[in-house]
């Protein structure tokens, strides 16, 4: 088994295609990038659940969540603790430059104040100079009979519009049910409901809040919540790559 080294993440990072990606995001909000992850990068950052999650012990996670005590569903969480795992953490540095000129173009869309900068780093200043300075890259995990509650990653003042999720584990061999959603509200309308396929190692990108959406009469905005619908069987796990700190 040849496990790809991690720099070349940011080789692959480079290697996607970001014009279908921001189309795909202009359209309907989200959008997939297929096979990011390898396999065996799923495995590891997986493990690092039970070697350091439930465990409470460690270095690598800052905090433990049971969803169930929040009212935020059925499974558990951990936020990872910096310094980030290398890989995760290259990969936040590399996606970051991606988004950011769609995060602009969406804010300049829907008249919203923030732009954002070139790099991550600056933009991390940015969050750690209004207090956002805990790390929000998190891993979780879902076993039989548990869900996500639609719900929005929002952690301070500081807001980048964007954020990703990678799928470590395969449905239908590793899991059933637990189907990525994501719903659409647009104002005064009825909420649309959306479905996002994924396979093992794929990552979604996908809207935070808000974006603009294309009318007859100019842009509006619409909001965005994301969940995980409920496990049949199996075990999920998966990485979730939010741009900005937390307070
Ligand atoms: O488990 C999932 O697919 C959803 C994860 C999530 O809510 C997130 O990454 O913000
Ligand atoms: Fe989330």
């Amino acid at each position: 088994m040849t496990t790809a080294p991690v720099e070349d993440i940011t080789a692959r990072i480079a290697a996607v295609d970001w014009e279908a990606v921001a189309a795909d995001l202009d359209q309907q909000g989200w959008a997939v990038i297929p096979g990011l992850f390898a396999g065996p990068e799923c495995d590891v950052i997986a493990r690092l659940y039970a070697a350091g999650g439930a465990a409470g012990g460690g270095e690598t996670f800052r905090s433990h969540v049971i969803m169930a005590r929040h009212g935020f569903g059925q499974g558990e969480y951990c936020y990872f603790a910096y310094p980030l795992p290398a890989l995760i953490q290259d990969a936040r540095t590399a996606i970051y430059p991606r988004l950011a000129p769609i995060a602009n173009r969406w804010n300049e869309r829907m008249g919203a104040e923030p732009r954002f900068p070139d790099s991550h780093a600056e933009f991390l200043d940015r969050c750690h100079a209004a207090g956002q300075k805990r790390p929000t890259p998190l891993l979780l995990q879902y076993g039989a009979g548990d869900y996500n509650c639609l719900h929005q990653d929002l952690y301070g003042e500081h807001v980048f519009p964007l954020q990703v999720a990678v799928l470590l584990s395969q449905p239908r061999e590793d899991f059933d049910g637990g189907e990525f959603v994501m719903t659409e509200q647009r104002p005064r309308m009825q909420t649309r409901p959306m479905v996002v396929p994924l396979n093992k190692g794929d990552a979604v990108v996908f809207a935070v809040n808000s974006r603009p959406h294309r009318g007859t009469r100019g842009d509006y905005r619409v909001t965005l919540r994301h969940g995980v619908s409920k496990l049949r069987e199996g075990r999920r796990h998966t990485l979730g790559i939010i741009f900005h700190d937390a307070t």
